[in-house]
């Protein structure tokens, strides 16, 4: 079928990337590219021999337009799926306007300088996207991603309409060390250590970090407690969601990651302002990441699963309703598969899904979107066939 550009390669790549060789109809060609190739010639070497796909590699500085442009030139992909942080996202778009090439990334843009999450910066490229005739799908992760889908299934499948949405999202894996992250310990710290928010009655509500919280029995991990975050598809659900009075993200967290985090916040350690350290400026966020286990080295000692999914009230012919769409994930078994922790594995599948979904053609809209916005239907098919099957139910426990 065609050709994509895979720019990263970290944990979530990894994944992105083991599944695109599974699917090498569809993904008959791959250029892996990041900051340091090496990383990419090892997966390279690992997965080359198991699969149809033709795979290269690259080195690429995605900060730097013109690099990025002299690549997509160079490979021709038909899709370009970032898989580096969200400081790049600009940078990539940039460059896939440059050479009218589709766009997918799974995290919206975030300045490096500014922990300040929101789609304006994004949606600014609407227009340029249209005209140039090239489809950019923003968010093809599992949350922001498949939270996105489930919201568009169950609008176009159970509802009139949709008054509330509450996304729970619980890792109930355990990897053994004290403290560690999942995802990248700086995007994932960022995310946590800011204020919550969540939208009520047409306007975002502010709250401290941390400040609400409930208990939660989720399927295949048992009770947990979760924690009010702010997240980035409660933006753009409340614009795509129509009839929509409150969205709400919470995420769990074991207490040893919550003291620990409290005594690094206290510490200064998360910290995102530039310090002098013998005579060299370096950001504290970004040393701790450096002294944390990186997250693609957590897959062989991580036991347990992730359930994430929505659970949606609303109207269906005059009558009040319930419905819980939700994932449920085993960290095992995803090593098994693909050597990875499954927060890895459930962003790394959606993430090769969207590429799929622009590059046959499936969703192809010239302009700047949000995954709500297309058809969910092949989308729901494709989590089924790829490793991520969805459970439903009518009557599930509602957070108070
Ligand atoms: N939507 C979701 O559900 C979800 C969940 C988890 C992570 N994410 C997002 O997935 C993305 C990847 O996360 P990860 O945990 O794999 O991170 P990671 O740190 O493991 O990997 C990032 C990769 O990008 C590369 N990179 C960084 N800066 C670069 C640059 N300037 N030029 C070229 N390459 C560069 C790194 O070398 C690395 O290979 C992040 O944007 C993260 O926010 C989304
Ligand atoms: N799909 C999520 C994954 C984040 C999981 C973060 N939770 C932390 C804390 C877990 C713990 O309690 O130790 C993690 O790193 O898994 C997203 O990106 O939104």
């Amino acid at each position: 079928m065609g050709k994509a550009l895979i720019i990263g390669c970290g944990g979530v790549a990894s994944v992105a990337i083991h599944k695109c060789c599974q699917n090498s109809e569809v993904f008959e060609e791959i250029c892996i590219a990041s900051r340091t190739v090496s990383k990419c010639d090892a997966l390279k070497e690992k997965l080359q021999g198991t699969t149809k796909t033709k795979i290269t590699t690259a080195q690429v500085n995605a900060d730097n337009v013109d690099e990025l442009i002299a690549l997509i030139n160079e490979v021709k992909p038909d899709v370009v799926l970032n898989l580096a942080l969200p400081y790049q996202d600009l940078t990539i778009m940039d460059a896939c306007l440059a050479t009218k090439t589709h766009y997918i990334d799974t995290a919206n843009y975030e300045p490096e300088d500014t922990a300040k999450f929101e789609y304006s910066w994004q949606w600014a490229y609407r227009e340029k996207f249209e005209e140039a005739g090239i489809t950019a799908l923003l968010g093809s992760g599992f949350d922001p991603g498949v939270t996105g889908v489930f919201s568009a299934y169950a609008l176009k499948h159970e509802f009139d309409e949709i008054n509330y949405i509450d996304i729970l999202d619980c890792n109930g894996g355990d990897h053994g060390y004290p403290f560690a992250t999942n995802f990248n310990p700086e995007i994932n710290i960022r995310e946590v250590s800011a204020k919550g928010s969540y939208w009520e009655d047409g306007h975002w509500v502010e709250t401290e970090p941390m400040e609400i919280k409930r208990e939660y029995n989720f399927e295949g991990v048992g009770e947990k407690d979760m924690y009010l975050l702010h997240h980035e598809e409660i933006e753009s659900l409340a614009l795509n969601i129509p009839g929509i009075k409150r969205i709400r993200f919470f995420m769990t967290f074991g207490q040893s990651y919550l003291t620990h985090l409290k005594c690094l916040e206290n510490v200064g350690m998360t910290s995102i302002e530039p310090i002098m350290y013998e005579g060299k400026e370096i950001i504290p966020l970004q040393f701790l990441k450096a002294v944390l286990p990186d997250p693609a080295s957590l897959g062989p000692r991580t036991k347990g699963k992730t359930n994430i999914g929505c659970i949606f009230q609303g109207k269906k012919d005059g009558k009040e309703k319930t419905y819980y769409l939700y994932n449920i994930c085993d960290h095992e078994e995803c090593y098994k598969e693909v050597g990875s922790q499954a927060v890895a594995y459930t962003t790394g599948v959606p993430a090769m899904i969207g590429a799929m979904m622009v590059m046959t053609g499936k969703w192809n809209k010239p302009g700047v979107h949000n995954i709500e916005e297309f058809d969910p239907d092949p989308f729901m098919d494709a989590l089924n066939k790829w490793g991520l099957p969805w459970k439903e139910t009518h009557t599930p426990v509602l957070v108070d």
